[in-house]
């Protein structure tokens, strides 16, 4: 099924964020990379699209379901959330926080089900060696890393990561983008991740949005998108897009003259 928003509106008390922001379906298996400068609404389309925010105006739909119709845990089945900030529970270990975040959306009682899709998911994501360990005693990427096993684990249809990578060296950037993109293109599940790291996204996404001041500004393939005056525009920087010779987009940016 394709998740579909069409003249998405959100505010904050009296102060308007999102502008009618309406995208091309997004297809099952898609990985999409929201990207846009500081404070431009991605978090906050992301709260909209979970269900934390309430549009003022416009259409969120799964399929044929209006997502803004269905109750919270309905909802928090269909779609998942991670957010930038994480929280962190330090009396449980890595495996019951994964567990615990299966349990919320379908019940108390544990079958042998659930311990085995915490078991894949950790495995999905090469962290099994920290299952027993103690989420207070984690670093911050380690962290990072359990809660995007949070989100997983869940197996909903549509995922939402708000920077997964901020904390990550290079190694775990590429490690766990490449291990959500191939385990959710397996499930055909929609993936949109906020990313501030512009080579990433095109290492990674098949589609970008850039938005800015809460408006989309262009929607296309990596390629397309990065190579736009509206990049250096948006980010306030001089940018040229240049392939490497491994064939990877790569993005050349400074602050330049105008900026
Ligand atoms: N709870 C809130 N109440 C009032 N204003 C908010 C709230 N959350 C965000 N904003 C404002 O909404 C605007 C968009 O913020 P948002 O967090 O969506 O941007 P973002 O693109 O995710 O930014 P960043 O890349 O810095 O994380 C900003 O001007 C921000 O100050």
């Amino acid at each position: 099924m394709t998740l579909t928003i069409q003249g998405l509106h959100a505010r904050y008390g009296a102060v308007p964020v999102l502008h009618d922001v309406t995208l091309a379906p997004i297809l099952p298996g898609q990985f999409v990379g929201m990207i846009g400068p500081n404070a431009s609404g991605k978090s906050t389309l992301f709260k909209t699209l979970s269900g934390l925010v309430r549009p003022s105006h416009g259409t969120i739909r799964f399929g044929d379901t209006d997502l803004c119709r269905l109750c919270r845990r309905d909802r928090a089945r269909c779609i998942a959330y991670m957010p930038q900030a994480f929280g962190c529970n330090a009396i449980l270990t890595v495996y019951e926080s994964v567990l615990l975040a299966l349990k919320q959306t379908t019940g108390w009682r544990v079958a042998d089900a659930n311990h085995d899709r915490v078991a894949q998911t950790l495995a999905a994501l090469n962290l099994s060696h920290l299952a027993d360990r103690g989420l207070g005693n984690l670093s911050g990427g380690q962290a990072q890393m359990v809660a995007v096993a949070q989100t997983l684990v869940r197996d909903p249809a549509i995922v939402l990561l708000d920077e997964p990578t901020s904390a990550l060296d290079l190694h775990h950037q590429l490690s766990i983008l490449s291990s959500v993109r191939a385990e959710m293109q397996r499930r055909g599940t929609i993936v949109m991740a906020a990313l501030h790291d512009l080579n990433l996204a095109a290492k990674f996404c098949d589609r970008l949005i850039l938005i800015r001041e809460g408006r989309i500004m262009a929607d296309g393939t990596p390629e397309d998108i990065l190579s736009l005056p509206e990049i250096g525009e948006t980010y306030r920087v001089e940018t040229a897009l240049e392939r490497t010779r491994r064939g990877s987009l790569y993005v050349d940016a400074t602050l330049g003259a105008a900026y």
